[in-house]
């Protein structure tokens, strides 16, 4: 197991209004698996991720992550603790524009004080198990939106963390190279990693292993 919430929940409050965004949730994530996460507009999906990406405590309950509860960390540990074993990939890509293909992908092992040569050959082998190392001297405006997205997969899988977020990984992208993305996170979920896509994109229910429902601050597994 990689990841498991046991009650946890997460109350917003907005002046002198709660807003229980998650309700008391118990889940687990295992290694191997790509689950989807869907349901409508603000009904906790982005919540969960959060929970699940050490970004945000739980108001009540555990998140445990790869053997660690997020409550014991501060959160200089809670962001250690996400750069060690959390990936992350979003809908607006946000790679740094000025930056290279394989700059971008260095970056996370920079931050985490990793020696020059291995940073690069780490990256080097990230971008080619998404099959970018033809490019990986681009700029990120050089490149199409399917292979900026094949970037940023690389970059969240250069650390080799255990967790791999994804929030609507594919919304910007033409059928095609949806597909192409869909496929590589299906490959990293084949290499034991978990994978966690949320979603509205019916498509990619086919590349799921589990598809969890969120609804109103309920997970239906
Ligand atoms: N920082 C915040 N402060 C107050 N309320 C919040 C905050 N973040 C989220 N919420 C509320 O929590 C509920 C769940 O939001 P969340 O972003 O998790 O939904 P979602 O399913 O991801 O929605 P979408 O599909 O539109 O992105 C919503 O009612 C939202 O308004």
């Amino acid at each position: 197991m990689i990841a498991s919430l046991e009650q946890a929940s997460k109350v917003y409050q907005s002046g002198d209004t709660e807003i229980v965004a998650l309700q008391p949730t118990d889940l687990e994530i295992r290694a191997g698996e790509l689950i989807l996460i869907i349901g409508p507009s603000g009904s906790g999906k982005t919540t969960l991720l959060s929970l699940l990406g050490c970004v945000i405590y739980p108001t009540q309950g555990r998140v445990n992550i790869n053997g660690t509860y997020t409550s014991a960390l501060n959160e200089n540990e809670l962001a250690k603790l996400r750069l060690q074993e959390i990936g992350f990939v979003f809908q607006s890509i946000n790679l740094i524009s000025p930056l290279t293909g394989l700059e971008n992908v260095m970056l996370p092992l920079q931050l985490s004080k990793t020696a020059k040569t291995e940073t690069r050959e780490r990256a080097e082998a990230a971008l080619t198990a998404v099959n970018m190392a033809d490019r990986q001297h681009f700029l990120p405006k050089e490149l199409s939106g399917g292979q900026q997205q094949r970037v940023a997969i690389a970059r969240a899988l250069v650390t080799n963390p255990e967790l791999i977020l994804c929030d609507e990984p594919t919304a910007a992208l033409d059928a095609t190279s949806a597909e192409v993305i869909m496929q590589e996170l299906k490959q990293l979920a084949r290499q034991n990693k978990a994978v966690a896509v949320v979603t509205h994109d019916k498509r990619l229910e086919a590349y799921a292993d589990r598809i969890i429902k969120v609804e109103n601050g309920f997970v239906i597994p």
